[in-house]
């Protein structure tokens, strides 16, 4: 039971009223009675309406299932259109415009780079988030399968100098195609030194020199003997550090002991989709490492391969310019914030008639007040040097959602004294709605606009929902290369492009959710880049490191540069509905579906529900670790519950899948003592039930969404672990 303290007309549950009154407010230059006084006020004025906002999308969503029942047999493209249009699914084309967002971080309108995304509530891994600014390109590559693990160079325990060399070998490589030397390799190096202000690299007797000298920026210790040297490349900078005491350092030849690559330029601190939070307690939480990353002290000790281990926020890092000043870079990533979108209410504080209030308006207005003890210098390490708080809103539908969120963002601005426009938004392409209508969402926030990013994982989810009575979808995989997908991808860049956002935001794509299979990252993922984004999600510090290698090589501005002669039109294919032309599947393809599926939901839910963890490394039926957030949760039920409305499988069917699937979920969490195997008792398995409400019931979910039930059968696991504690 929550207890709640009464302030105003509110309900504030006690924990959440504690931690804002002595944790948030002290030097934030808001008394206790101000900041719940504004809090009431913002709930009156922006809750109904968004209550009006989902009933919407509900009405919406209504009308198009009836529409494809009535047309199923006869299913024409212009009157599709045209009744899409006729609703108001579909907007009225606008004017063009440019986007005039002012005081924005240089690494989000300048800077093209890895863009890392981390569930805040995780202190270890949001500490290592802020610090991935700057990654160890021989640790990144050394232990990923980047480097093969054949002809002797496996990990093994120890180092292994035979992988170690390779690992040397394509460091140089990588210093010979974005330094390269007039004459020679980097390879071939055995000092380096700078003489009257430019990099010489001595080697057989001879000196050389950066073909564009330009590119070395500053160094540690002695010029004629540097510990460092910083390399600047397409806007990144990366050092080449030297030891020749240091182990490594001491089998090179020029005493080379890393690269350090600037990895992740920003960084999404998120309270939505990785993060399991569905109650006072939990949000709290989540704002209080926000709150710790915001006035730079938060820490967290852990215990590592044995032994104790304190991370804090990194130091920014001082560098010698060539005409020997001192310069200084930052040693953390820019820091975003992503609230929730509107969809959900939490209990944490409860309006003057007793529900729940919207949690996006929550997440609004206390991120931005924890974020205001950054503008006010509180902090010994600064966020924004621009005096900017980025909030990425997900989830939104069309522009008049977008538009809501505008007058929310302005409305906290003035509740907590901050100056028009201090809320930056990143605006999530994630939803069907948006992507169709995105230059009139853009429009709604063309003064605040931060980012455009394509969150091709939730917009799957929702391409499936929409059209669920138009037919059975494609297989899962075969989602990427339909035409929707590539044109909604295209579509984005194409309209970031005509909106003006070079220079002054982000155009964004969406996630690598296969944090283990990074020499595949590194084949694939700049494709991204030559599709015209400056930034795209990594799922770790290590990711970040290893794509940061794509930007040296992909100089992202000239290619939208390019891209600006070729937009198009694409809102007619976006319309392409996936669904399967053929159902030709055999019994077996059909089963391998339904099992790969029902794999991920059971492994990324079973923890979820029992243990409140948001995000995880899932493995599917190949054994390949998958990322698994609410987002590939929305994708695989919708895709189950799409099959079995359209008889591609039954639901006995689906059941023994689910009961046999969890079987082997409950093997791989064997050795977990705190865990519940689901197939011990599939009725009273909570995260079983769960599971299954969310395949059975998915068609009645909003937009097939999964928050409602994980949140419900979260509380529900929560208290029955709490009476099991007491009866104990
Ligand atoms: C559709 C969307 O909305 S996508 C956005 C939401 N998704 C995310 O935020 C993904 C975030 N990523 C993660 O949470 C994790 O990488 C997972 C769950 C996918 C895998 O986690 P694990 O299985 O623990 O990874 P693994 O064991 O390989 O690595 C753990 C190490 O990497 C670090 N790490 C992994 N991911 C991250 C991250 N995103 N940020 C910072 N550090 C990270 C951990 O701190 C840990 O290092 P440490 O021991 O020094 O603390
Ligand atoms: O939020 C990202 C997505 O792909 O969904
Ligand atoms: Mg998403």
């Amino acid at each position: 039971m929550t207890d709640y303290v009464k302030v105003g007309n509110l309900k504030v549950a006690s924990v959440l009223y504690q931690f804002i009154n002595t944790k948030v407010l002290p030097e934030s230059g808001l008394t206790s009675e101000e900041f719940w006084a504004n809090l009431e006020t913002l709930i009156s004025e922006f809750a109904s309406e968004n209550k009006e906002l989902i009933e919407r999308r509900h009405e919406l969503q209504q009308k198009i299932h009836n529409w494809h029942k009535e047309n199923k047999e006869n299913v024409d493209f212009a009157s599709y259109k045209s009744f899409l249009q006729e609703i108001g699914y579909l907007e009225p084309k606008v004017e063009d415009f440019e986007i005039t967002t002012e005081n924005v971080d240089a690494e989000i309108a300048l800077q093209a780079g890895p863009q890392l995304v981390v569930p805040v509530n995780n202190a270890r891994y949001a500490l290592n988030a802020a610090n991935a600014r700057w990654g160890s390109l021989y640790d990144a590559l050394y232990g990923t399968d980047v480097i093969s693990e054949d002809n002797g160079a496996e990990k093994g325990k120890e180092y292994n100098p035979v992988r170690g060399d390779q690992v040397i070998s394509m460091a140089k490589d990588f210093l010979d195609d974005t330094v390269p030397l007039k004459e020679g390799s980097h390879k071939d190096a055995e000092k380096y030194s700078i003489e009257n202000g430019g990099l010489v690299v001595h080697s057989k007797g001879k000196t050389t020199e950066l073909k564009d000298s330009s590119k070395l920026v500053a160094y540690h210790g002695h010029p004629e003997d540097p510990s460092t040297l910083l390399l600047k490349n397409n806007g990144l900078h990366f050092e080449i550090q030297i030891d020749r005491e240091h182990p490594i350092g001491k089998t090179d030849q020029a005493g080379v002991k890393d690269v350090l690559m600037e990895a992740a330029i920003t960084t999404i601190m998120d309270c939505e989709d990785s993060v399991a939070a569905v109650d006072a307690e939990d949000k709290v939480g989540v704002y209080q490492n926000w709150l710790g990353l915001m006035r730079g002290n938060l820490e967290e000790t852990f215990s590592k391969g044995g032994k104790s281990v304190t991370r804090s926020l990194h130091e920014d890092r001082t560098y010698t310019t060539l005409s020997g000043d001192s310069m200084t870079l930052s040693g953390r990533s820019l820091m975003f914030v992503r609230n929730v979108g509107h969809l959900m209410t939490n209990n944490a504080v409860l309006d003057s008639n007793g529900e729940e209030v919207p949690e996006g308006i929550l997440d609004c207005m206390i991120t931005s007040l924890i974020a205001k003890h950054d503008l006010l210098g509180n902090s010994k390490l600064n966020n924004t040097a621009k005096g900017s708080i980025y909030i990425v809103k997900p989830k939104m539908h069309g522009s008049k959602e977008v538009a809501f969120s505008n007058k929310l963002f302005a409305r906290v601005e003035d509740l907590l004294g901050l100056k028009r426009n201090t809320l930056k938004i990143g605006v999530m392409d994630e939803e069907r709605r948006t992507s169709l209508n995105l230059k009139a969402c853009i429009k709604e926030v063309k003064e605040r606009v931060a980012f455009i990013n394509t969150g091709f994982l939730d917009r799957t989810g929702d391409e499936m929902h929409t059209s669920m009575e138009a037919g059975p979808m494609i297989r899962k995989n075969d989602m990427k290369s339909s035409t929707w997908l590539q044109s909604y991808e295209k579509s984005n860049v194409n309209t970031g492009l005509s909106c003006g956002l070079p220079g002054r935001a982000q155009i964004g794509k969406g996630m690598w959710a296969m944090p283990d299979l990074m020499a595949d990252m590194l084949k694939q993922k700049d494709g991204q880049l030559k599709a015209g984004a400056n930034t795209a999600w990594v799922p770790s510090p290590t990711a970040a490191t290893l794509h940061a290698l794509h930007y040296h090589k992909v100089n992202v501005s000239e290619v939208q540069q390019s891209l600006r002669s070729s937009i198009e039109d694409l809102q007619d294919q976006i319309l392409e509905i996936p669904i399967a032309k053929e159902q030709n599947w055999s019994k077996e393809e059909v089963q391998q579906e339904l099992d790969n599926n029902a794999q991920g939901i059971l492994g990324y839910v079973v923890r979820w529900v029992e243990h409140g963890v948001g995000c995880s490394k899932v493995p599917d039926i190949n054994n390949v670790g998958l990322m698994e957030d609410r987002a590939t949760l929305r994708i695989s039920s919708q895709h189950v519950t799409n099959w079995l409305h359209h008889g591609i499988c039954t639901e006995e069917q689906v059941l023994e899948t689910l009961k046999r699937m969890a079987k082997v979920v409950d093997k791989q969490n064997a050795d977990d003592p705190e865990y519940l195997p689901m197939a011990r008792d599939y009725e009273n398995s909570v995260a079983f039930q769960a599971a299954c409400e969310l395949v059975f019931k998915g068609s009645e979910q909003p937009s097939g969404y999964t928050e409602p039930i994980l949140h419900r059968r979260r509380i529900e696991a929560k208290q029955k672990a709490s009476t099991v504690a007491q009866t104990k």
